[in-house]
């Protein structure tokens, strides 16, 4: 009689062989046909994003990161994807990003499966994410850009080192609460993680990356049903909900039910906050109040650590690269010369006037993009050809910003920082590396953020430059840790107020 033992033994190899002949003759490291532990492991050591890159240049287009799961490279792949009405939908891998508010998960833009929840969700609040609306808050934004200036001034003074990969992500947490909330966050102010909503992002981010590649074990950790019940009090852990209840309050209340009030609530206002009030006065069930807490709370948890990444990167490749500083130097100070740049400098004068350090932003995002896993997303039935390939339905496909950045066909040299290629490719090879540039996503559900991050850098990477010198205290002058967002960690630099300035 076998043993219930070597019974068990028996399934699992047999699962394990199931697993192997799925996707039978997609090349990738021979432990990820058979399990998940493979994926997760890569994960888990927080250098995916290289690990992806030297896959897909052993393997080709396609290369099997698991038992279910395919990385793509192709750019032409993008539009299949994540193309409209295309029927690839979000994977698992989401909705353990989002909040829990009243005692349930709530589903935000990010997080949402399905798709026709998520277009009912995106209509009513797309428009205050479009540059006309955010730009009405530009003065705003400038108040932050003051701020900042007087505190690194002060900090350059003293000739001590700045943490500017910090200070960059308290600018960005100040602009986007500026942006949503019409108030700053405190981060600027008290130069230091206000609340620990720093700390608190970038464990769930932690939690979202290695949590993700195991989505059957999220019941059984944070996303246990019966916490709600027996550990009401968890909902007060995440700092990003305490802080947009808090903001909410701020300005008008939340009733016991859980609905805001209306009645001291003012809706005249250009942020986020007061237009998606005023929709919800005028109509609770376009956006009711949970869809209010958990678009404002979306924007605290997706806006400050992506765009601080990108603000980093692009210091980064200009302090590597003195050519470019200096280039970037030069064109501030032309500019200024002929009166063209305002103090701060506006969003339009930046980029009408700055077209060499536009290219210099979209090449160090290029290099450095925020996102550093594949973008998931399930096949539809009955599947679909990829690259040659046939993959069922329900194989989990994605496609990587830091692997499809490197696409030597479409980005020669692709390890180079080449701002100048953004500026001399012709209109073809221009047409396909805009194309191929997926630090934003593509289709419906891309960022709509991406306004907001544009805006910043735009205005603040010049202003910096045409203020200080900035130089690296040490070498490496970073290190980075790959969970979901590639995080930078340690960017110590020296400032130096500039003579021309
Ligand atoms: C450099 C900065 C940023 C980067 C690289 C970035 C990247 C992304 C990416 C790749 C997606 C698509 C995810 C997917 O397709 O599954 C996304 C979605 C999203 N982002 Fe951003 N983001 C940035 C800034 C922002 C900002 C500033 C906000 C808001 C304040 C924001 C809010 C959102 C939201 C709400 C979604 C979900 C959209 C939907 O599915 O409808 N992001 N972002």
């Amino acid at each position: 009689m076998p043993s219930i033992l070597s019974i068990f033994v028996a399934l699992v190899l047999l699962r394990l062989l199931y697993n192997r002949l799925r996707l039978f003759g997609i090349p990738g490291p021979w432990l990820a046909a058979y399990t998940r532990l493979w994926k997760l492991h890569s994960v888990w050591q927080g250098d995916h994003h290289h690990t992806a890159i030297d896959l897909h240049r052993k393997y080709g287009p396609l290369v099997r990161i698991g038992p279910r799961h395919v990385s793509v490279s192709d750019p032409k792949a993008i539009p299949i994807i994540y193309g409209i009405n295309k029927g690839f939908t979000k994977t698992a891998f989401f909705p353990l990003q989002s909040i829990s508010w009243n005692r349930k998960p709530q589903m935000n833009l990010f997080s949402a499966r399905d798709e026709r929840f998520h277009r009912e969700q995106r209509r009513p609040v797309a428009s205050a994410y479009s540059m006309t609306h955010i730009l009405e808050r530009e003065s705003a934004v400038d108040t932050c850009t003051d701020l900042f200036l007087t505190q690194l001034r002060t900090m350059a003074d003293a000739k001590a080192s700045v943490d500017l990969g910090m200070w960059l992500q308290y600018y960005a947490f100040d602009v986007v609460g500026e942006i949503t909330f019409a108030q700053k966050l405190g981060f600027l102010e008290q130069g230091r993680d206000v609340d620990g909503m720093i700390q608190a992002i970038r464990g769930m981010l932690a939690y979202a990356s290695v949590c993700g590649q195991v989505p059957e074990a999220h019941p059984l950790l944070l996303g246990n049903p019966l916490f709600p019940i027996f550990l009401p009090q968890m909902e007060s852990w995440n700092q990003v909900v305490v802080f947009t209840l808090k903001a909410i309050n701020q300005r008008a209340s939340l009733s016991r039910n859980g609905e805001v009030d209306k009645a001291d609530s003012h809706d005249d206002g250009n942020d986020m906050m007061s237009r998606w009030m005023a929709i919800h006065h005028a109509d609770p069930e376009r956006l009711s109040t949970r869809d209010l807490i958990v678009h404002l709370s979306a924007n605290v948890f997706a806006g400050s650590d992506t765009t601080a990444i990108a603000l980093r990167a692009i210091l980064y490749y200009l302090i590597h690269h003195p050519d470019a500083m200096s280039k970037v130097q030069h064109e501030v100070d032309m500019a200024d010369q002929a009166a063209r740049l305002s103090n701060p400098i506006s969003y339009q004068e930046s980029i009408a006037h700055l077209p060499y350090l536009s290219a210099v932003i979209k090449e160090a995002m290029r290099l450095h993009p925020s996102v550093g896993l594949i973008i998931e997303r399930h096949v539809p039935a009955p599947g679909i050809t990829l690259c040659g390939r046939h993959l069922p339905g329900g194989t989990v496909v994605g496609i990587n910003p830091w692997v499809v950045h490197r696409d030597p066909t479409v980005f020669p040299e692709p390890e180079s920082f080449l701002p100048e290629r953004w500026l001399e490719s012709g209109p073809e090879q221009l047409q396909a590396m805009e194309k191929a540039f997926f630090n934003f996503g593509a289709g419906t559900r891309s960022c709509p953020g991406k306004t907001i991050s544009l805006l910043e850098m735009h205005k603040i990477i010049p202003q910096l430059l045409r203020e200080f010198d900035i130089r690296t205290c040490r070498e490496p002058s970073w290190k980075t840790k790959n969970v979901w967002f590639v995080q930078q960690e340690e960017f110590i630099c020296y400032l130096q107020a500039r003579s021309t300035s």
